[in-house]
Protein backbone atom coordinates (compact mmCIF):
# COMPACT_ATOMS: atom_id res chain seq x y z
CA UNK A 1 0.00 0.00 0.00
CA UNK A 2 1.18 3.61 -0.41
CA UNK A 3 2.56 5.76 2.29
CA UNK A 4 0.43 8.43 2.38
CA UNK A 5 1.86 10.01 6.03
CA UNK A 6 4.24 12.19 4.29
CA UNK A 7 1.94 13.66 1.31
CA UNK A 8 1.01 17.36 1.07
CA UNK A 9 -2.00 17.69 2.60
CA UNK A 10 -4.00 18.97 -0.89
CA UNK A 11 -7.27 19.35 0.13
CA UNK A 12 -6.07 21.76 3.31
CA UNK A 13 -4.13 23.60 0.79
CA UNK A 14 -6.82 23.92 -1.93
CA UNK A 15 -8.99 24.99 0.89
CA UNK A 16 -6.47 27.71 2.29
CA UNK A 17 -8.13 31.23 2.34
CA UNK A 18 -7.54 33.14 -0.77
CA UNK A 19 -6.57 30.11 -2.99
CA UNK A 20 -9.13 28.90 -5.49
CA UNK A 21 -9.59 25.28 -5.24
CA UNK A 22 -8.14 22.94 -8.18
CA UNK A 23 -10.64 21.33 -10.32
CA UNK A 24 -10.36 19.51 -13.31
CA UNK A 25 -12.44 17.73 -15.88
CA UNK A 26 -12.30 14.45 -18.05
CA UNK A 27 -11.76 15.62 -21.77
CA UNK A 28 -11.30 13.51 -25.12
CA UNK A 29 -10.76 10.03 -24.37
CA UNK A 30 -11.04 6.56 -26.23
CA UNK A 31 -10.04 2.95 -25.61
CA UNK A 32 -9.51 0.36 -27.38
CA UNK A 33 -6.71 -2.99 -28.11
CA UNK A 34 -3.81 -1.72 -29.89
CA UNK A 35 -1.90 -3.79 -32.92
CA UNK A 36 -4.01 -6.98 -32.64
CA UNK A 37 -2.12 -9.73 -34.64
CA UNK A 38 -4.64 -11.04 -37.04
CA UNK A 39 -3.36 -14.49 -39.26
CA UNK A 40 -6.18 -15.83 -40.98
CA UNK A 41 -5.56 -19.25 -42.96
CA UNK A 42 -8.26 -20.05 -45.28
CA UNK A 43 -7.84 -23.65 -46.24
CA UNK A 44 -11.25 -24.84 -48.07
CA UNK A 45 -8.83 -26.19 -50.47
CA UNK A 46 -4.82 -27.31 -50.71
CA UNK A 47 -4.20 -24.23 -52.16
CA UNK A 48 -4.22 -21.75 -49.16
CA UNK A 49 -4.73 -18.22 -48.58
CA UNK A 50 -3.16 -15.81 -46.44
CA UNK A 51 -4.86 -12.68 -44.32
CA UNK A 52 -2.34 -10.97 -42.14
CA UNK A 53 -3.59 -7.87 -40.46
CA UNK A 54 -2.66 -5.98 -37.20
CA UNK A 55 -5.54 -4.04 -36.16
CA UNK A 56 -6.45 -1.59 -33.18
CA UNK A 57 -9.75 -0.86 -31.85
CA UNK A 58 -10.76 2.24 -30.25
CA UNK A 59 -14.21 3.24 -28.87
CA UNK A 60 -15.58 6.19 -27.22
CA UNK A 61 -18.89 7.44 -25.84
CA UNK A 62 -20.52 9.82 -23.04
CA UNK A 63 -21.50 7.21 -21.24
CA UNK A 64 -17.79 5.85 -20.33
CA UNK A 65 -16.70 9.28 -18.43
CA UNK A 66 -17.46 7.28 -15.28
CA UNK A 67 -14.49 4.48 -16.18
CA UNK A 68 -12.28 7.48 -15.86
CA UNK A 69 -13.69 9.25 -13.23
CA UNK A 70 -14.94 6.43 -10.70
CA UNK A 71 -13.82 3.44 -11.91
CA UNK A 72 -17.35 2.12 -12.89
CA UNK A 73 -16.52 -0.74 -15.48
CA UNK A 74 -20.36 -1.17 -16.35
CA UNK A 75 -19.89 -0.16 -19.39
CA UNK A 76 -16.52 -0.71 -20.58
CA UNK A 77 -16.00 -3.55 -23.18
CA UNK A 78 -12.98 -5.37 -21.97
CA UNK A 79 -10.13 -4.69 -24.53
CA UNK A 80 -9.65 -8.06 -24.22
CA UNK A 81 -12.80 -8.51 -25.65
CA UNK A 82 -12.40 -6.48 -28.14
CA UNK A 83 -9.45 -8.28 -28.97
CA UNK A 84 -11.52 -11.92 -29.08
CA UNK A 85 -13.95 -9.91 -31.43
CA UNK A 86 -11.03 -9.59 -34.15
CA UNK A 87 -10.46 -13.09 -34.05
CA UNK A 88 -13.77 -14.71 -33.98
CA UNK A 89 -15.02 -12.58 -36.78
CA UNK A 90 -12.56 -13.21 -38.90
CA UNK A 91 -13.18 -16.92 -38.24
CA UNK A 92 -17.39 -16.24 -38.26
CA UNK A 93 -16.73 -13.66 -41.42
CA UNK A 94 -13.84 -13.66 -43.30
CA UNK A 95 -11.70 -10.27 -43.72
CA UNK A 96 -12.30 -10.04 -47.66
CA UNK A 97 -10.56 -6.79 -47.71
CA UNK A 98 -9.02 -4.67 -44.53
CA UNK A 99 -11.66 -1.90 -44.94
CA UNK A 100 -14.75 -4.41 -45.05
CA UNK A 101 -13.09 -6.44 -41.99
CA UNK A 102 -13.01 -2.48 -40.38
CA UNK A 103 -16.48 -1.43 -41.19
CA UNK A 104 -17.84 -4.74 -39.92
CA UNK A 105 -16.20 -4.42 -36.58
CA UNK A 106 -17.26 -0.82 -36.30
CA UNK A 107 -20.91 -1.54 -36.85
CA UNK A 108 -20.56 -3.94 -33.88
CA UNK A 109 -19.28 -2.13 -31.51
CA UNK A 110 -20.91 0.99 -31.82
CA UNK A 111 -24.89 -1.52 -32.42
CA UNK A 112 -24.39 -3.89 -29.66
CA UNK A 113 -23.43 -1.43 -27.09
CA UNK A 114 -25.78 1.12 -27.70
CA UNK A 115 -23.44 3.41 -25.30
CA UNK A 116 -20.43 3.68 -27.52
CA UNK A 117 -21.00 6.93 -29.89
CA UNK A 118 -18.18 6.25 -32.18
CA UNK A 119 -15.40 4.14 -33.12
CA UNK A 120 -11.87 4.13 -34.71
CA UNK A 121 -10.92 0.99 -36.28
CA UNK A 122 -7.33 0.84 -38.27
CA UNK A 123 -5.31 -1.85 -39.53
CA UNK A 124 -2.21 -2.68 -41.58
CA UNK A 125 -2.09 -4.91 -44.00
CA UNK A 126 1.52 -7.26 -44.43
CA UNK A 127 1.24 -9.21 -47.77
CA UNK A 128 2.40 -12.62 -48.49
CA UNK A 129 3.27 -13.98 -51.90
CA UNK A 130 3.16 -17.44 -52.96
CA UNK A 131 7.10 -18.87 -52.97
CA UNK A 132 7.46 -19.96 -57.06
CA UNK A 133 9.48 -23.49 -56.74
CA UNK A 134 10.89 -25.24 -59.70
CA UNK A 135 8.67 -22.69 -61.84
CA UNK A 136 5.17 -23.50 -59.61
CA UNK A 137 3.60 -21.21 -57.10
CA UNK A 138 3.88 -22.95 -53.78
CA UNK A 139 0.10 -24.10 -52.30
CA UNK A 140 0.99 -23.13 -48.06
CA UNK A 141 4.53 -21.35 -48.66
CA UNK A 142 4.90 -17.93 -49.20
CA UNK A 143 7.55 -14.93 -48.81
CA UNK A 144 6.55 -11.25 -47.30
CA UNK A 145 5.64 -9.17 -50.32
CA UNK A 146 8.10 -6.12 -50.22
CA UNK A 147 6.47 -3.26 -51.52
CA UNK A 148 4.72 -0.86 -49.01
CA UNK A 149 2.21 -1.59 -46.22
CA UNK A 150 -1.57 -1.68 -46.95
CA UNK A 151 -3.82 0.55 -44.49
CA UNK A 152 -7.31 1.18 -43.47
CA UNK A 153 -9.21 3.44 -41.23
CA UNK A 154 -13.14 2.96 -40.54
CA UNK A 155 -14.03 5.92 -38.04
CA UNK A 156 -17.78 6.19 -36.94
CA UNK A 157 -19.03 8.67 -34.88
CA UNK A 158 -23.20 7.88 -35.19
CA UNK A 159 -24.19 7.98 -38.45
CA UNK A 160 -21.30 9.08 -39.90
CA UNK A 161 -18.89 6.57 -41.53
CA UNK A 162 -15.52 7.30 -43.02
CA UNK A 163 -13.42 4.96 -44.68
CA UNK A 164 -9.73 6.01 -45.55
CA UNK A 165 -7.69 3.59 -47.40
CA UNK A 166 -3.87 3.82 -47.81
CA UNK A 167 -0.35 2.59 -48.26
CA UNK A 168 2.77 3.60 -46.03
CA UNK A 169 6.50 3.01 -46.96
CA UNK A 170 6.23 2.56 -50.32
CA UNK A 171 9.69 3.27 -50.88
CA UNK A 172 10.77 4.24 -54.51
CA UNK A 173 13.55 5.46 -56.52
CA UNK A 174 13.66 6.92 -60.13
CA UNK A 175 17.94 7.29 -60.62
CA UNK A 176 17.30 10.34 -63.79
CA UNK A 177 13.99 12.16 -64.74
CA UNK A 178 14.47 15.04 -61.90
CA UNK A 179 15.53 18.40 -61.42
CA UNK A 180 15.12 20.66 -58.73
CA UNK A 181 16.70 24.30 -59.58
CA UNK A 182 15.27 28.16 -59.73
CA UNK A 183 14.31 28.40 -55.61
CA UNK A 184 15.84 31.59 -54.06
CA UNK A 185 18.71 31.80 -53.01
CA UNK A 186 19.80 34.47 -49.76
CA UNK A 187 23.09 33.97 -47.77
CA UNK A 188 22.69 30.58 -46.22
CA UNK A 189 22.03 28.81 -49.42
CA UNK A 190 24.54 26.54 -50.85
CA UNK A 191 22.42 23.46 -52.51
CA UNK A 192 23.33 24.03 -56.41
CA UNK A 193 20.85 23.57 -59.26
CA UNK A 194 20.72 20.55 -60.61
CA UNK A 195 18.66 19.29 -64.06
CA UNK A 196 19.49 15.56 -63.39
CA UNK A 197 19.62 13.61 -59.92
CA UNK A 198 18.16 10.98 -58.10
CA UNK A 199 14.90 11.44 -56.79
CA UNK A 200 13.59 9.04 -53.72
CA UNK A 201 10.97 9.13 -51.29
CA UNK A 202 9.07 6.56 -48.85
CA UNK A 203 5.63 7.30 -50.29
CA UNK A 204 2.32 7.59 -47.21
CA UNK A 205 -0.85 8.23 -48.63
CA UNK A 206 -4.42 7.50 -47.52
CA UNK A 207 -7.29 8.46 -49.58
CA UNK A 208 -10.95 9.03 -48.34
CA UNK A 209 -14.07 7.52 -50.07
CA UNK A 210 -16.77 9.49 -50.48
CA UNK A 211 -19.42 9.00 -48.22
CA UNK A 212 -22.16 8.14 -50.98
CA UNK A 213 -19.99 5.33 -52.45
CA UNK A 214 -19.14 3.64 -49.09
CA UNK A 215 -22.78 3.09 -49.04
CA UNK A 216 -23.14 2.06 -52.21
CA UNK A 217 -20.15 -0.50 -51.61
CA UNK A 218 -16.62 -0.19 -53.00
CA UNK A 219 -14.21 -3.12 -54.47
CA UNK A 220 -11.82 -2.10 -51.77
CA UNK A 221 -8.76 -4.30 -53.11
CA UNK A 222 -9.10 -3.33 -56.72
CA UNK A 223 -9.66 0.04 -55.92
CA UNK A 224 -6.60 0.03 -53.74
CA UNK A 225 -4.14 -1.88 -56.80
CA UNK A 226 -5.53 0.34 -59.04
CA UNK A 227 -4.37 3.77 -56.95
CA UNK A 228 -1.05 2.38 -56.00
CA UNK A 229 -0.56 0.96 -59.84
CA UNK A 230 -1.33 4.84 -61.41
CA UNK A 231 0.80 6.08 -58.39
CA UNK A 232 3.37 3.93 -59.19
CA UNK A 233 3.36 4.85 -63.16
CA UNK A 234 3.03 8.78 -62.42
CA UNK A 235 6.65 8.61 -60.18
CA UNK A 236 8.01 6.86 -62.67
CA UNK A 237 6.61 8.92 -66.17
CA UNK A 238 6.66 12.30 -64.79
CA UNK A 239 9.74 14.24 -65.49
CA UNK A 240 10.10 16.22 -62.15
CA UNK A 241 10.76 19.48 -61.05
CA UNK A 242 10.44 19.21 -56.94
CA UNK A 243 8.82 16.36 -54.91
CA UNK A 244 5.94 18.75 -54.61
CA UNK A 245 4.97 18.36 -58.08
CA UNK A 246 5.23 14.41 -58.29
CA UNK A 247 2.71 14.55 -55.23
CA UNK A 248 0.44 16.48 -56.65
CA UNK A 249 0.38 14.59 -59.67
CA UNK A 250 0.12 11.46 -58.10
CA UNK A 251 -2.89 12.67 -56.43
CA UNK A 252 -4.70 13.56 -59.44
CA UNK A 253 -4.41 10.82 -61.37
CA UNK A 254 -5.53 8.59 -58.21
CA UNK A 255 -8.69 10.79 -58.16
CA UNK A 256 -9.08 11.14 -62.08
CA UNK A 257 -9.25 7.48 -62.17
CA UNK A 258 -11.19 6.55 -59.46
CA UNK A 259 -14.49 8.57 -58.55
CA UNK A 260 -14.80 6.69 -55.18
CA UNK A 261 -11.95 8.84 -54.25
CA UNK A 262 -12.53 12.28 -52.66
CA UNK A 263 -9.15 13.21 -51.41
CA UNK A 264 -5.82 12.11 -50.79
CA UNK A 265 -3.48 12.93 -48.12
CA UNK A 266 0.85 12.32 -48.80
CA UNK A 267 3.56 12.91 -46.58
CA UNK A 268 7.10 12.04 -48.14
CA UNK A 269 10.43 12.25 -47.13
CA UNK A 270 12.94 13.15 -49.30
CA UNK A 271 15.67 11.11 -49.18
CA UNK A 272 18.60 13.12 -50.52
CA UNK A 273 21.14 11.40 -52.49
CA UNK A 274 24.31 13.41 -52.69
CA UNK A 275 26.76 12.86 -55.41
CA UNK A 276 30.41 12.18 -54.06
CA UNK A 277 33.15 13.94 -54.53
CA UNK A 278 35.68 11.46 -56.08
CA UNK A 279 38.26 14.76 -57.09
CA UNK A 280 40.95 14.11 -54.25
CA UNK A 281 41.03 10.70 -55.62
CA UNK A 282 41.61 11.62 -59.29
CA UNK A 283 38.28 10.55 -60.55
CA UNK A 284 35.12 12.26 -62.27
CA UNK A 285 31.29 11.15 -61.18
CA UNK A 286 29.31 11.70 -64.06
CA UNK A 287 25.95 10.70 -61.91
CA UNK A 288 26.81 7.14 -60.77
CA UNK A 289 28.22 7.59 -56.80
CA UNK A 290 26.00 8.85 -54.20
CA UNK A 291 25.74 8.63 -50.61
CA UNK A 292 22.55 8.15 -49.75
CA UNK A 293 22.11 10.10 -46.45
CA UNK A 294 19.21 8.92 -43.99
CA UNK A 295 18.84 12.29 -41.89
CA UNK A 296 17.98 15.15 -42.65
CA UNK A 297 15.50 14.61 -45.36
CA UNK A 298 12.90 16.94 -46.97
CA UNK A 299 9.31 16.12 -45.28
CA UNK A 300 6.85 17.41 -48.32
CA UNK A 301 3.25 16.83 -47.46
CA UNK A 302 0.00 17.97 -49.30
CA UNK A 303 -3.85 17.15 -49.88
CA UNK A 304 -5.16 16.72 -53.64
CA UNK A 305 -8.82 17.27 -53.64
CA UNK A 306 -11.27 16.75 -55.80
CA UNK A 307 -13.33 19.82 -56.82
CA UNK A 308 -16.94 20.19 -55.31
CA UNK A 309 -16.84 17.37 -52.73
CA UNK A 310 -17.81 18.20 -48.95
CA UNK A 311 -14.41 18.24 -46.91
CA UNK A 312 -14.57 15.82 -43.39
CA UNK A 313 -11.98 16.67 -40.72
CA UNK A 314 -13.17 14.70 -38.65
CA UNK A 315 -12.41 11.43 -40.56
CA UNK A 316 -9.47 12.69 -40.15
CA UNK A 317 -8.71 13.22 -36.45
CA UNK A 318 -7.46 9.24 -35.97
CA UNK A 319 -5.03 9.60 -38.74
CA UNK A 320 -2.09 12.06 -37.78
CA UNK A 321 0.92 12.84 -39.75
CA UNK A 322 -0.98 14.86 -42.40
CA UNK A 323 -1.32 18.40 -43.07
O1 LIG B 1 11.98 18.36 -54.58
C1 LIG B 1 12.50 19.10 -53.74
N1 LIG B 1 11.73 20.00 -53.05
C2 LIG B 1 12.25 20.85 -52.11
O2 LIG B 1 11.50 21.66 -51.48
C3 LIG B 1 13.64 20.76 -51.86
N2 LIG B 1 14.47 21.41 -51.00
C4 LIG B 1 15.71 20.90 -51.17
O3 LIG B 1 16.74 21.24 -50.52
N3 LIG B 1 15.70 19.93 -52.15
C5 LIG B 1 14.41 19.82 -52.57
N4 LIG B 1 13.84 19.01 -53.50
Amino acid sequence: MTDTSTAPDTAARATEPGTVPTTVHLGANQYGKAEVRLVRVTRDTDRHEIEDLTVTTQLRGTALADSYTDGDNAKVLATDSQKNTVYAFAREHGVHSPEEFLLRLGRHFTTAFDWYDGATLSAEQHTWERITVAGREHDHAFVRAGAGTRTAVVQVDGDDVHVIAGVTDLTVLKSTGSEFHGFPRDGYTTLAETDDRILATSVTARWRYLPDAVAAGIDYDAVHAGVLARMLETFADLHSLALQQTLFAMGRTAIEAFPEIAEVRFSMPNKHHFLVDLAPFGLDNPGEVFFAADRPYGLISGTVVRDGIEEAPAAWLAVPGFV
